[in-house]
């Protein structure tokens, strides 16, 4: 690991990461109001942002040099769509992501890749150049996802995709059983917990699972969502 990796992941140890993205066709999906409430987000004590799409990757690694960016590329909404092919993310990563944000599903890739190759066609691109290396974040859905993922080079695991390829149950709040089953086979691979995490007091129970960090989106970002947990109260 090098000493900007270390740094990097220092940074976000214990920390909070928001995910700040709107859907095709929603009234904020525009890379300035993204960028706005990146900006927003990191006033109120987020130490890094998950940001969707070049335009709004860009525009967030300009205006917050320095905070770590996690960048993905969606195409569709179904099956391996979260930056899905190493076009996508070498893209990603040339619009100013830092970690790059990729389908870590044991799933056919659409390319025809193995992750593992991706993974470490990625890593080459960095050999030799100056500055930092760029770090793989694999999207899992399971335990299995995550330790095939570990051993195919990613450089940290999340658990976003939990709940959303039917082989975990789509927990009401954060997959906490899987975050603890993760951590416990593979102690040494960073984990970021996220996925359905509504609640300060979820956030902390990720954390005390044993992620190293934790992204927030919805709860924090998509007033939509948030407008109508409200609503249905009433
Ligand atoms: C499954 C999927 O497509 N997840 C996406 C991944 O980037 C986003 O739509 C989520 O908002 C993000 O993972 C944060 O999760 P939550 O919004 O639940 O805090």
């Amino acid at each position: 690991m090098t000493a900007s990796t270390t740094d990097l992941l220092d940074a976000l140890d214990g920390r909070l990461i928001v995910s700040c993205q709107a859907y095709p066709g929603e009234p904020m999906r525009h890379p300035e109001t993204m960028a706005q409430i990146a900006q927003a987000a990191v006033a109120g004590g987020a130490a890094g942002i998950r940001a969707q799409g070049l335009a709004d990757i860009a525009l967030i690694a300009e205006r917050l040099p320095g905070v770590p960016l996690i960048g993905l590329w969606k195409v569709g909404a179904e099956g391996v769509f979260i930056t899905p092919t190493l076009r996508h993310a070498r893209a990603v990563r040339d619009a100013g992501a830092a970690i790059v944000a990729i389908d870590g599903t044991r799933r056919p890739r659409p390319d025809g890749l193995t992750l593992a190759s991706t993974v470490a066609a990625l890593h080459a691109d960095d050999e030799g150049a100056p500055g930092d290396g760029t770090l793989v974040m694999a999207d899992c859905g399971s335990l299995e996802d995550a330790l095939a993922a570990a051993e195919a080079g990613a450089d940290l695991i999340g658990t976003t995709l939990a709940g959303y390829t039917g082989e975990r149950p789509r927990t009401d709040g954060p997959d906490l059983d899987l975050i603890a089953r993760i951590t416990e086979r593979l102690p040494g691979v960073p984990l970021i917990a996220e996925g359905r995490i509504h609640t300060p007091a979820q956030a902390a129970a990720a954390r005390d699972a044993g992620a190293l960090a934790v992204v927030v989106g919805t709860a924090i970002t998509h007033p939509t969502t948030i407008t109508g947990w409200f609503a249905v109260a009433l």
